[in-house]
């Protein structure tokens, strides 16, 4: 029985990958290893140390809450197993040191136990925070704070909703401000315009930086009047906030309808505008209409 225990343990482990799994197997294992020890040898010598043994190993395999509960279930059975087998068991001569010994081991191995446990919730707690760091690294632009372009690729490639307009902001002869106040300014207009347009956008839409100047603007709007307007005003405040923070800036913006099953085309169709936008003298916005049939975006 022990070996069939100790064989399934090892085998939810390994081949199940389910160690909660094998850390009960592996219990019910002691569990039995003692009681066995307790049935077999009665009360003599150190033998009912063994009744030691389990609660300190559930808190190290299970942690407190479970392993306290595991505990309280088994000093249960041993009671229990003391007062069925009291009448066979002999007198023994009262041994202060061995129960002396006895509790030391307890004591020594209930606080490495404990000890084990909270070093390991606290390594837990460290991974968790590293963790949720290291995913928001994943989704976010260093400098600016927005979503990036693959957590904003991901959005509107798994978006439930029917209706989405995007649009690609670029920053007029942003290269010219970087030459004429040098990359440090550069930065700071990067985020000051990221900051306009999030409060332009406000609930109605997600922002994120496409990369170098360029941006990116999801907007759920259920009329493309509403679009437009949004388009419009990104333009103006722009226009009219950047010189508060530094350098006078305008951008250039393309919009058109997003459909997530021609996302590269979609996405094509919204440059497409933004060249446009470019192409007319900046500082202004374009929209391409293209209409979706079947399966053709036209
Ligand atoms: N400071 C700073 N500059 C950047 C960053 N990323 C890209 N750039 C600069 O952005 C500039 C983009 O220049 P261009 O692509 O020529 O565009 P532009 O000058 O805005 O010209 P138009 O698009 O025609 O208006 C380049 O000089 C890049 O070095 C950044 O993170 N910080």
């Amino acid at each position: 029985m022990a070996v069939v225990l100790g064989l399934s343990s090892v085998f939810a482990l390994l081949g199940l990958k389910r160690p909660q799994l094998s850390r009960y197997i592996l219990l019910m294992l002691v569990v039995l290893v003692c009681f066995s020890a307790m049935l077999i040898k009665g009360n003599q010598g150190y033998n009912l140390a063994w009744a030691f043994i389990c609660p300190p190993l559930s808190i190290f395999l299970l942690g407190y809450r479970r392993g306290a509960v595991i505990s309280g279930l088994y000093l249960a059975m041993v009671v229990g197993l003391m007062v069925a087998q009291g009448d066979s068991w002999q007198a023994t001569q009262w041994h202060g040191g061995a129960l002396a010994n006895i509790i030391m081991i307890y004591l020594g191995l209930f606080a490495f136990a404990c000890h084990y446990e909270a070093s390991r919730r606290s390594s837990h707690e460290h991974l968790r925070e590293a963790n949720a760091k290291l995913a928001l690294l994943a989704i976010q632009d260093d400098l600016t704070g927005l979503y990036n372009r693959r957590y904003i690729e991901d959005l509107l490639l798994n978006s439930e909703q029917e209706s989405i307009f995007v649009a690609m902001v670029d920053i007029d002869d942003f290269k010219s401000i970087n030459d004429r106040y040098g990359h440090p300014v550069g930065d700071e207009v990067l985020k000051q315009t990221a900051h306009i347009l999030q409060d332009v956008v406000a609930e109605e839409g997600i922002v994120g930086r496409w990369g170098g100047e360029e941006f990116i603007i999801v907007h759920y709007a259920d009329q493309p009047s509403v679009f437009v307007n949004l388009l419009e005003a990104l333009v103006q405040q722009v226009r009219q906030r950047s010189n508060q923070y530094g350098p006078s800036v305008t951008i250039s913006v393309g919009g058109s309808t997003y459909y997530k099953q021609f996302h590269k085309a979609s996405l094509h169709h919204v440059d497409h505008a933004l060249y446009d936008a470019k192409e007319s003298g900046k500082n202004d916005y374009r929209i391409v209409r293209h209409a979706y049939h079947g399966d053709l975006l036209l």
